[in-house]
Order: structure tokens, then sequence, then C-alpha cells
């Protein structure tokens, strides 16, 4: 029996996951747009909608349906607040011009400014930014930050400009959607493609263009220029924390337990390296283009010079090659989505075979996916409650720089902690007190937040 046959089978003795599964039948419900897969299109052209915004919807549909609310409301919570498209040209270094299409949209801003990251990459367009920024108004009221949801994109690859073209496209799409943004209205951060550098051009454009220096819009930015400690780290470390807390509810830890990695991007890597430091075996990930397997489990310290040098996880001499399905379909305990949306869906879900789930992605489950895994008794850990310690971080960060005092690491991190295990603690209990999965929960916690701040502030009678 290998080690990781082992591990499993110790963990096997363990209590039931049954009970933060739900009731299947429920979960599989067939809300308004819930059939995801079946009824939409990634073409913005036709007239279905994508899977990411038919996802987003049908969860909502869900939690509405749970939470009883009338068509008015619904309505209100399914319909983004403002969006703006924007025409964004960049004259490459070669000096030919290209366009791209760049999104902002502020979901809901009934609990505080707009929240949310700035994403480039090719499948960007408006649905996927509109279902971003739904996910993060419920994500920032099931941690209880107070914000409301928003997200950006540009549909660029990034890997194929140089940096200088890249500073390009930033400061553009800045100036393009400068009218929406602010340290009080809406506050971008790092997500798929941009990073720290990212956000240091979009506060410098707009700081430049208010004629003083505003950290406040962006968080996420390099520690110079007003990032805070602990930003880099904290949407893996927060992933740690919810996959302890989800261990625990059924006697477990995460001594030896096995654990793999789609994605070893800014939440992947950190996330394989804070596993690994905290005892875990991680013995799978992944990037674009292809994943590496090790059962006795990866030194991920070396993966990680193996990556700087060569810029993949492929090829590394320590483990031998694994595809991205297959990666999905490892025995583990615990499996973390961390690159693109919607990789478990009604192909790749029936073969997973992780105990749980925890998403560090954002939307990687499609909700015929969701269906089978709960069928299947995979506890799934919902993005809008895994991802959520980099926002965390973030409204630590504006905070921070809305007082100009700055916090030592420690009491960061403490902070961190404390917020995700608290916000696990309060999802698996509605989890469990209303017999419904841990994504119906979150959802439940953050939907119902968000309609009271409608209703309290009498926008809705
Ligand atoms: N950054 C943050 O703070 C937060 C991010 N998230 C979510 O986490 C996810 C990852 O974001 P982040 O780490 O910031 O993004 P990065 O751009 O830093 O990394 C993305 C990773 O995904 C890999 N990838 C891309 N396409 C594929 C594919 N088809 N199959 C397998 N792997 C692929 C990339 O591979 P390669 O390295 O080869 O390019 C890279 O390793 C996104 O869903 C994002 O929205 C959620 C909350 C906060
Ligand atoms: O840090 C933030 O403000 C948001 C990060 C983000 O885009 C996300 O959580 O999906």
């Amino acid at each position: 029996m290998s080690t990781q046959q082992t591990a499993a089978t110790d963990h096997d003795t363990a209590a039931s996951t049954d009970d933060l599964t739900g009731d299947a039948a429920r979960t599989g419900r067939a809300a308004p747009a819930a059939s995801a897969e079946s009824t939409a299109t990634s073409h913005p052209s036709t007239a279905q909608i994508s899977v990411p915004w038919a996802n987003a919807l049908g969860q909502l549909a869900g939690a509405v349906e749970i939470l009883g609310y009338e068509e008015g409301l619904h309505e209100m919570l399914a319909t983004p607040r403002r969006e703006i498209n924007v025409a964004v040209p960049l004259r490459r270094d070669d000096g030919r011009v290209e366009l791209f299409k760049g999104f902002r949209v502020q979901h809901n801003v009934s609990r505080g400014p707009g929240k949310g990251g700035l994403r480039f990459h090719p499948s960007v367009d408006a649905d996927e930014v509109r279902a971003l920024a739904m996910l993060m108004t419920w994500k920032c009221a099931v941690v209880d930050l107070p914000y409301g949801g928003a997200k950006g994109g540009v549909g660029i690859d990034p890997q194929q400009y140089s940096e200088r073209e890249l500073e390009r496209v930033t400061r553009r799409y800045t100036s393009e959607i400068m009218p929406m943004i602010g340290p009080e209205r809406d506050i971008m951060a790092p997500d798929m493609g941009t990073n720290e550098q990212t956000m240091a051009w979009v506060m410098d454009t707009y700081s430049v263009s208010q004629g003083y220096t505003i950290p406040g819009v962006v968080t996420g930015k390099p520690l110079a220029v007003g990032g805070s400690l602990g930003r880099a780290t904290a949407t893996s470390r927060g992933v740690v924390h919810v996959t302890i807390s989800a261990l625990a509810e059924v006697g477990e830890t995460l001594t030896g337990a096995t654990v793999a990695i789609q994605g070893f991007g800014k939440v992947g890597a950190h996330a394989a390296s804070i596993f690994a430091e905290e005892g875990a075996r991680v013995v799978a990930v992944s990037d674009q283009f292809g994943g590496v397997h090790n059962a006795a489990g990866i030194d991920v310290p070396r993966l990680l010079d193996h990556v700087a040098a060569t810029g993949s996880v492929v090829g590394f001499d320590g483990a031998d090659p694994l595809g991205n399905d297959a990666l999905l379909a490892l025995e583990v305990d615990v499996l973390v989505p961390a690159a693109i949306d919607g990789v478990l869906d009604s192909r790749t879900a029936p073969s997973v075979r992780a105990r749980f789930v925890v998403e560090g992605a954002n939307g990687p489950t499609t909700s015929e996916a969701d269906a089978i895994l709960a069928e299947k008794g995979v506890v799934v850990v919902p993005d809008i409650l895994a991802n959520a310690g980099g926002v965390v971080v973030s409204y630590f960060e504006w905070v921070q720089s809305n007082q100009t005092y700055w916090w030592d690491a420690n009491e960061i991190e403490q902070k961190l902690a404390d917020r995700m295990h608290s916000a696990f603690r309060e999802v698996a209990a509605t989890s469990r007190a209303q017999g419904i999965t841990l994504r119906d929960a979150a959802l439940v916690i953050g939907v119902r937040r968000v309609a009271e701040a409608h209703q309290i502030r009498g926008l809705y009678p």
C-alpha cells in the first residue's frame, strides 16, 4: 500500500463528512439558471448567458429560495449596480496597435465601497466579470467586511506582452474607469494575471489624476507604497485556515493529510508552501502546462526553485508528470482548485476522489458538479469562504492606509486566522442547522447580510 493510501485509510476511521454535505437532493435543485452547463455558452454575443454568470445566478436563486425572499428583492440582488465597458488601446513595443476590451462591475455597494480584484486573462468578458463581482459581494459579507462587491478585467493574455506594454494597458484601463473608482467608491486588488506591480501602476495613475498620493484606491500594493504585511500570502493562508477548520469538524488535523493543488500562481504556490509547512503532504500540483505528482510528498521549496528557473512545474525531477484532469481525480484528502473557473463540471466531477474540495479559485465548480459532489459525499468549502483571506487582509491594508498606522505581521496573521475560523464556524453551524451544503450556508449568510443592508437603508421597501 502506498503512503498516500495509508493516509487516506487513517482518515477513513474518523467521523463522517455527511453532515457538511447537506441534502444532496436539495443541492441538486433546479434553480433558475442553475443548469448552467446545459443552458450557457461561453460566447457573449448569443442570447444565452455564459457558464460563470449562469452559475452565479443559480447560486443566488438557491439562497433566495432558502431565505424565502420575494421576486423584487431577488431581482435587486441579482442585478449589478454599475457596469462600465471600456476600449483599451495599446501601442506595442514594435509600433503596432492592438485593442482590448476592459470591464469594471460594481455588483453591490449596499454595505460599503465596491471591492474586488482586477483580472488580466484572455477569457475575460462582461459576464465573467459580472459573476466574479457578484461572488465578491457575498464573500465580503460572509467574512463581515464593510464592503460591497466589484471586479474588473481586461481580455488580454499578460504572458504575451512585455512589462512596459502591461504598464501602458494598466494605466489606460485605469484612466478609462477612473470615474468609478476611489478609496471610498471601489477599491481594486490583484487577481489572475495581475500582481502588486499592477496595483502600483493603478495607484500611481489614480493619484496623479487627483494631484496627491492616494494609497487606499488599491490593495495588494508593494510594501514600499503602502501595502500590508501578509497580503501576498493571505488568500493561501486563508485556504489553509479553512481546511484546518473543515478537518477539525470530522476530528482530523492537517498532519499527514494529502493535498493536490491545481494552479501554481499567487494562490496555489503559496498554498503549497503553507500546507507543507503545516505538516500536510502536498502530493500533486499543476499549472497551465500540466502537473506533477509524488505520492510520498513533493519537496515544495525545491519545486519553487524549479519554477523560478523554468517558468513551469512541468519537468520537475522530484515528481512524475500528471495531467490537469488526472490531478482533479486523485485520491487525496484535500483537493484545492486554485486556477481558472469551471474546472469541476459534469465531466470531471464524477471522477473526483478527494474527501474535501477547498475552492482557492473563484467559481471552479459548476452547479451540476456541485450536485454530483454532494451526492458523492465530497465536502466542498466554497470560494466565497475558502478564498476570502485575500480580501480580509486587503481590508486590513485599506484600514491601515486610512489610519496611516501599520500593524506588524503577527497582528495581521492573528486577525486573519480569527476571521477565517470564525467565518467557517458560522457557515458550518448554519449548514448543520439547516441541513444544507457549506456553499448554500455561506450564500445564505452573505445574501442575508446584503439584503438586510438594503432593507435598513430603505433602498428596498
Ligand atoms: N490572488 C488573490 O488574492 C485571489 C485569487 N483568487 C482566485 O484564485 C484563482 C487563481 O488566482 P491567482 O493565483 O491570483 O492567479 P495567478 O495568475 O497568479 O495564477 C494562476 C495559476 O493558474 C494556472 N492556470 C491557468 N490556466 C490554467 C489551466 N487551464 N489549467 C491549470 N492551471 C491553469 C496558471 O498557470 P501558469 O503558471 O502556467 O500561468 C497559474 O499557475 C483565480 O480564480 C482567482 O480569482 C481568489 C481570491 C483572491
Ligand atoms: O483583495 C481583494 O480586494 C479581492 C481579491 C479578489 O479579487 C477575490 O477575492 O476574488
